[in-house]
């Protein structure tokens, strides 16, 4: 499962995902009861390089799952032959600690990531969401626009990308309509659903623009002093994160707006904190290790029982 075309072939439906996750996000947000041990990931800047290495282990006692994921990011990449983000995750017996598999992570990283988006999207949402917007126009767009338009059935997607060309690409090559914008601001403006996915350090999306009540899904802009939002936005939405932890510890949006945490989506699912749907909400991911781990136990029992 080296590949990224074999381990593609073992997500016939991208929403396949969403139960697992669901059920990981929220054993997560119940502490040692839920099972899961999921330490907060260990990044290594590669500094002359403008790169990281993120190093992202969990266990789920409930699935008797134990992966640890290896995932490199380079922003400003120079070589363009390669993707931004690669990723492999490693499946081990969690028995004896003997590797069963050795998995392509890329495409887990990104179906997973735009899973989770879906979940807090769905508990989110205005009660009419007709707009999509996306800001960016990479993997995880790509990802993102193939679970949304599956799940959900916006009338309009807007997109928006810091070189047009890009945007044009992807709009020719997706299975539905995509409206490219000439500026972030003419994709915002009234799109009830955000999705911000761009390797930006500085804000793209701010608060004057977005239309209230609508959610954002904040999911680029993972290091403490980079941001994609705005103050205006951070501070005047209800803001959900996957995890308090990492968010104070890895989230430049929230780390330096100082906005507060209302919830984490896991403590939505499993009802103990509402979705604020009513009003202006934000979804800061950072991505966990936990989702990996249960996005490649599926792959790896898929795999299992077709040879
Ligand atoms: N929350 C999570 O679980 C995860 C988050 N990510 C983050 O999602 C974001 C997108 O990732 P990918 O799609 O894989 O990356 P990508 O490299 O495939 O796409 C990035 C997009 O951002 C645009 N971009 C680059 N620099 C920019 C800037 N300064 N301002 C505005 N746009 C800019 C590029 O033109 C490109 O369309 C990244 O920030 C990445 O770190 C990625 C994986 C998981
Ligand atoms: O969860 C992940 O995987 C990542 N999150 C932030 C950026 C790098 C990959």
């Amino acid at each position: 499962l080296g590949e990224g075309s074999k381990v593609e072939k073992h997500f016939p439906s991208a929403s396949l995902l969403i139960p697992p996750l669901e059920t990981a996000l929220a054993n997560f947000s119940s502490g040692p009861e839920g099972g899961v041990v999921q330490p907060l990931r260990t990044v290594v800047p590669v500094e002359k390089y403008n790169g990281f290495l993120g190093v992202m282990p969990a266990y789920s006692a409930v699935d008797d799952a134990l992966t640890t994921k290896l995932v490199t990011f380079y922003e400003n990449m120079k070589d363009t032959s390669v993707p931004s983000h690669q990723a492999t995750v490693f499946l081990f017996d969690p028995r004896n600690g003997t590797l069963k598999a050795v998995i392509d992570g890329t495409v887990i990283t990104a179906k997973r990531t735009a899973a989770v988006s879906a979940i807090a999207t769905k508990f989110l949402k205005p009660a009419v969401a007709d707009v999509l917007c996306i800001l960016g126009a990479g993997v995880q767009a790509h990802s993102h626009y193939e679970i949304f338009t599956e799940l959900f059935s916006f009338k309009e997607v807007k997109i928006w990308n810091r070189s047009r060309e890009k945007a044009e690409t992807f709009a020719q090559s997706v299975k539905g309509p995509a409206q490219v914008c000439s500026s972030a601001q003419e994709a915002v403006t009234g799109a009830d659903v955000i999705i911000t996915v761009t390797m930006a350090t500085t804000p793209i999306l701010f608060g004057s623009w977005v239309k209230s009540g609508a959610h954002i899904n904040a999911v680029g802009a993972s290091r403490p002093d980079w941001r994609e939002l705005d103050d205006d936005v951070m501070r005047n939405s209800v803001l959900y994160v996957d995890s308090r932890e990492a968010a104070l510890t890895e989230s430049g949006d929230v780390i330096l707006s100082g906005a507060e945490i209302f919830a984490e989506l896991g403590e939505v699912v499993k009802g103990t904190k509402p979705a604020l749907s009513e009003k202006t909400t934000v979804f800061k991911s950072l991505g966990m290790a936990i989702e990996d781990t249960v996005a490649a136990k599926l792959v790896f029992d898929s795999w299992s029982s077709s040879n």
